[in-house]
């Protein structure tokens, strides 16, 4: 799988933490994830030698392209070329994306932390293709980082056009707080790999996010709907004038259109509405209402 993925399918993106799951193996419980409907796996091992991490590297390549789900590796750029990964994940304190990218060429993800929105102009800048954006609550994962809260993640979904996805401190408890706030994707550990089942909680993120998704396309197609009632009231609205001495129905706005309906707009003529003459340069701002009486003087003949 190259850089080319598909974002629209990646809503819940999770990430390993072996020490969460004792007796269980890493393999195991991210194919749990899968499973549960995880889009995209990151392989995060903060303590093993780099010979365990490549291992573990190499097994989740196999168990992701498998599901068809994109794999990075944190921290490790070069086993993630080493492995074939679709990309590395960086820290604000790691490599730069420019080096990142000299060393990963085009085709390979590159993902940034961030942590306010300085950080987050200048990874799209930089040329990151997603963000992450937490801590948003405080957690074990990541003990004694400041959380950012949910207004950073506000903040992201107003700044950054590249996707971003919101991590640190994520439950099915305050999933919702994080949704409301912007995020179109979640990123979550502890909760997810340190409980009983791994794609329970996945399936009940994702249903979050999608029950969203539906309330959010449901408000836009009432408002819709609520636009086109309200104009097509206007439009079915008839105003009833005196015109010329008899009485008239039109759906015309303004006395421009109705001299256009008439056929006489290009006419030589003089309007009046309600005894005053209203001048051709106002024609347009003269909107036409109930019990207007509208007389047209036509200019026979030349001279
Ligand atoms: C998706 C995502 N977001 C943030 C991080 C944290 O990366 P970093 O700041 O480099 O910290 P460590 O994970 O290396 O401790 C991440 N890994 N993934
Ligand atoms: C790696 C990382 N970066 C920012 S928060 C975090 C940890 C997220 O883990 P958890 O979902 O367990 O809070
Ligand atoms: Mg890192």
């Amino acid at each position: 799988m190259s850089k080319r993925v598909d974002w629209e399918k990646i809503r819940l993106y999770v990430i390993t933490a072996q020490d969460a799951h004792p007796g269980k193996s890493v393999t195991d419980v991210m194919e749990q994830t899968l499973i549960g409907g995880a889009g995209m796996l990151q392989l995060r091992n903060k303590t093993g030698s780099r010979s365990e991490v490549l291992e573990q590297a190499r097994a989740l390549r196999v168990l992701t392209r498998r599901y068809g789900v994109p794999f990075i590796v944190n921290d490790y750029p070069d086993i993630a070329l080493e492995v074939d990964a679709d990309g590395v994940h960086l820290g604000q304190d790691d490599m730069s994306i420019k080096e990142a990218r000299a060393l990963l060429g085009d085709d390979k993800m590159i993902g940034i932390s961030t942590h306010c929105a300085e950080h987050a102009i200048e990874a799209e800048r930089e040329g990151a293709d997603y963000i992450g954006v937490g801590p948003v609550f405080p957690t074990n994962t990541k003990p004694g980082k400041a959380a950012v809260t949910t207004a950073y993640v506000a903040e992201a979904a107003s700044l950054v056009s590249i996707p971003f996805v919101a991590i640190g401190g994520i439950t099915t408890d305050n999933a919702d707080a994080v949704i409301s706030a912007g995020a179109k994707r979640l990123c979550a550990v502890s909760a997810i790999v340190g409980s009983e089942d791994p794609a329970a909680v996945c399936r009940e993120l994702l249903y979050k996010l999608t029950a969203a998704d539906r309330a959010e396309e449901s408000s836009n197609a009432n408002a819709i709907a609520n636009e086109r009632e309200t104009s097509g009231h206007k439009a079915e609205e008839n105003v009833t004038l005196s015109l010329n001495g008899s009485s008239y129905q039109t759906r015309s706005a303004t006395l421009d259109c109705l001299l256009a309906e008439l056929g006489q707009r290009d006419k030589r003529l003089v309007a009046e509405v309600d005894g005053e003459i209203v001048p051709r340069s106002r024609w347009q701002e003269t909107t036409l209402a109930d019990g207007l009486r509208i007389e047209l003087i036509q200019f026979v003949g030349g001279g």
